[in-house]
């Protein structure tokens, strides 16, 4: 007869299996008091996207698969907007946004005749300080006319740094916030985050997706102290507790995710190929996910447990879905696989799992 047992006694159990094959835990091996002390839970990314991946219904129309937007986009970056926006695109979601600064729109517009893109974002080199004002009157003016359209905002791929245009995006946030549209922060969106806490605490549809360094400056800056590798779900799960319960994606050789309550992990084998871009096909994924996620939340005839997080299962299935891309664009083009040839994988890796009809 199978006996299920709860996580913390195979956990008690495999402490005291290790304690008796190792003596002292201060002389356990690295990775096994790693293993230990992380407490969080494998996710089982490919029944989520199960779940929340909605079925082609031809009753349906332009638009109820996810409006996505991407605020991101500048003179130096112009990929990382682009990779989000059109793997939104790719993996389901009907309309992708993008706003981008004016220099960076014609370029971004250029990869893509399949993006909406609004050139509407200012650098400080760009005006002069009496200008500020107005422009940023006119930015916040220019987005506010579609925020109730989006079902979530991606903020900060690409973004850069400049302090002017920084500021503009802060007023955007508010502006999600004002109208319960989730956001996903991601690059120096999380640059921006790190400085202003306030901007995400306590808000429960916000989704930060920090990168080794992003989450290096989180944990320092929010509790004071150094990443712990050893404790890193705990660590992960009081770092979304004191930011008010938002949702944590850290993304590694295995992404945690944590809204400080649960902390959950997703290790399906990826690419060994680390190419700039992957995090923003992430931010893209998350954003359509947790759409799709809030939507079975919102249907009265799905069974939706109050403990199922549309935040936290957008995560997981967005993890799980690009790292099945990666390597299958991995088995294809080996050393020289770039994103563009993640996002081409995309489509056929939710195919396998979900299959269109
Ligand atoms: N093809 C594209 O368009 C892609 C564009 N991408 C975009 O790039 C942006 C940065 O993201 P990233 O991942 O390089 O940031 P990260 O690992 O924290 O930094 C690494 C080092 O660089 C430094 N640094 C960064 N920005 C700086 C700045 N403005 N000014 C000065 N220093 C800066 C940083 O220094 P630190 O912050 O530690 O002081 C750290 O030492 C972001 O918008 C992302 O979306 C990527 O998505 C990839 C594909
Ligand atoms: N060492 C690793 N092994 C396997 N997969 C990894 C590894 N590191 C990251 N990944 C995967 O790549 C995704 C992107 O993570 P990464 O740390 O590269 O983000 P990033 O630095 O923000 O990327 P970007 O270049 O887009 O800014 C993660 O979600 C994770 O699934
Ligand atoms: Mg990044």
């Amino acid at each position: 007869m199978l006996v299920k047992h709860s996580s913390s006694t195979v956990l008690r159990r495999q402490q005291f299996l290790v304690r008796t094959l190792c003596g002292s835990r201060t002389h356990l091996p690295k990775l096994i008091r790693a293993t230990m002390s992380s407490k969080s839970e494998a996710a089982d990314a490919e029944s989520v996207l199960r779940t929340v991946t909605p079925s082609l219904d031809p009753k349906r129309h332009k638009g109820q698969a996810g409006k996505i937007a991407v605020i991101g986009g500048c003179r130096e970056y112009t990929g990382a907007p682009y990779f989000a926006a059109i793997s939104a695109l790719k993996i389901g979601a009907d309309l992708s946004h993008v706003f981008c600064t004016k220099d960076a729109a014609p370029v971004i517009k250029s990869y893509s005749p399949e993006l909406i893109v609004h050139p509407v974002l200012e650098e400080s080199y760009t005006i002069s300080e009496e200008e500020k004002r107005k422009v940023e009157d006119k930015v916040i003016g220019e987005v506010d006319k579609w925020m109730e359209r989006f079902d979530c905002l991606v903020i900060g791929p690409g973004l850069g740094r400049d302090p002017f245009l920084l500021e503009c995006v802060s007023k955007i946030m508010l502006l999600a916030k004002k109208s319960n549209v989730p956001f996903v922060v991601d690059g120096d969106g999380l640059f921006l985050v790190t400085n202003s806490i306030d901007l995400v605490k306590s808000y429960p549809l916000a989704v930060l997706t920090p990168n080794v360094n992003e989450y290096k400056r989180l944990v320092q800056k929010v509790l004071n102290c150094e990443v712990d590798e050893e404790n890193a779900g705990d660590q992960l799960r009081s770092l979304a507790k004191q930011i008010g319960g938002v949702t944590i994606l850290r993304k590694g050789k295995t992404d945690l995710i944590s809204n400080g309550e649960i902390v959950k992990s997703v290790s399906i084998y990826g690419s060994p190929r680390r190419c700039g871009g992957q995090g923003d096909i992430l931010s893209g994924g998350v954003a359509v996910f947790l759409s799709w996620a809030q939507q079975l939340k919102s249907d009265p005839e799905r069974n939706f447990s109050p403990s199922e997080s549309p935040a936290i299962l957008g995560c997981i299935a967005a993890s799980g879905l690009l790292r099945k891309a990666a390597a299958l664009a991995f088995t294809k083009h080996k050393r020289s696989t770039l994103t563009s040839d993640i996002i081409e994988c995309l489509g056929e890796s939710l195919e396998d799992i979900c299959p269109a009809s």
